[in-house]
């Protein structure tokens, strides 16, 4: 379990179900064949968001997932096997301890791997703004759940996610955190709702790519396309400006 980040302080454990399973609430929205890949297109856009925020050391991906570790290792993550029949807690305080174990460790924050608008200037603040106390959270975008919950050094983590975490991260005495402008770290993406919200706000080119190439996007409503196009065109003029060419 190697991994290298931003030069920070931080662990982050990322916590990522077998893609045979993950966002099964997807599906009603883009398809089976979609779904799986979508997943590991979010985790990808995650890590490699977070291994890019200079405020990370290490990004640790918990999951069982062969294919999905391969990739996220080469995103520069390092990757634990899940507690079998766990769940998602189990595996964030597997993951927590085996960072510890290994002294990567100084804080640590568990960070959901469905963050495709996560940006790295977002994440920055979001841990500046939890390194001043020694329990946080980051309540979803909905403010019922959570996408992040950080624990300094010595403390803790004390996972609580699940169906309305915000709750019971608050009653355990995790202070809820308000920071300006990171919009990306709190939208999760559970629903074709939420994935739109995300295309709002502008996706990894990971998810992108996914979505650039789904057919069916009748089931994903048509004000999808839309966004898609104009933001692959805006990636491919982004492209063309970084590589110094004039268009034709
Ligand atoms: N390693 C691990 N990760 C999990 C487990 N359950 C959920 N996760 C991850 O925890 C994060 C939040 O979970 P959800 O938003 O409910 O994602 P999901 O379970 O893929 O979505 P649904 O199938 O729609 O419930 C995501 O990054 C999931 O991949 C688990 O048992 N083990
Ligand atoms: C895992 C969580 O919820 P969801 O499954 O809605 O993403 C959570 O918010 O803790």
């Amino acid at each position: 379990m190697t991994s290298t980040g931003g030069g920070g302080d931080w662990t982050l454990v990322v916590p990522l179900k077998p893609l045979t399973r993950a966002k099964s609430r997807l599906s009603a929205s883009v398809g089976e064949a979609a779904r799986a890949r979508l997943a590991l297109a979010f985790a990808q856009d995650t890590v490699h968001a977070a291994m890019r925020c200079p405020r990370v050391r290490t990004v640790v991906v918990v999951t069982d997932d062969v294919r999905a570790g391969r990739v996220l290792t080469g995103l520069g993550a390092g990757v634990v096997p899940d507690v079998a029949g766990g769940g998602l807690n189990a595996a964030l305080r597997h993951g927590v301890a085996r960072a510890r174990a290994e002294r990567v460790a100084g804080a640590v924050a568990a960070l959901n791997a469905d963050l495709p608008a996560l940006r790295p200037a977002e994440l920055s603040r979001v841990l500046a703004a939890a390194a001043a106390v020694p329990r946080a959270f980051l309540p979803d975008a909905a403010g019922t759940g959570t996408t992040l919950l950080a624990a300094g050094a010595e403390v803790a983590l004390r996972p609580a996610f699940g169906w309305q975490s915000r709750r019971r991260h608050l009653a355990s005495g995790a202070v809820e955190l308000s920071p300006p402008d990171v919009p990306g770290v709190r939208q999760d993406v559970d629903t074709g709702e939420d994935l739109l919200a995300a295309l709002e706000l502008g996706v990894g080119t990971h998810t992108l790519g996914v979505l650039d190439r789904l057919d069916d996007f009748d089931a994903f409503r048509g004000a999808a396309r839309g966004i898609v196009e104009d933001a692959v065109e805006d990636a491919a003029e982004d492209a063309v400006r970084a590589s110094g060419v004039s268009p034709a």
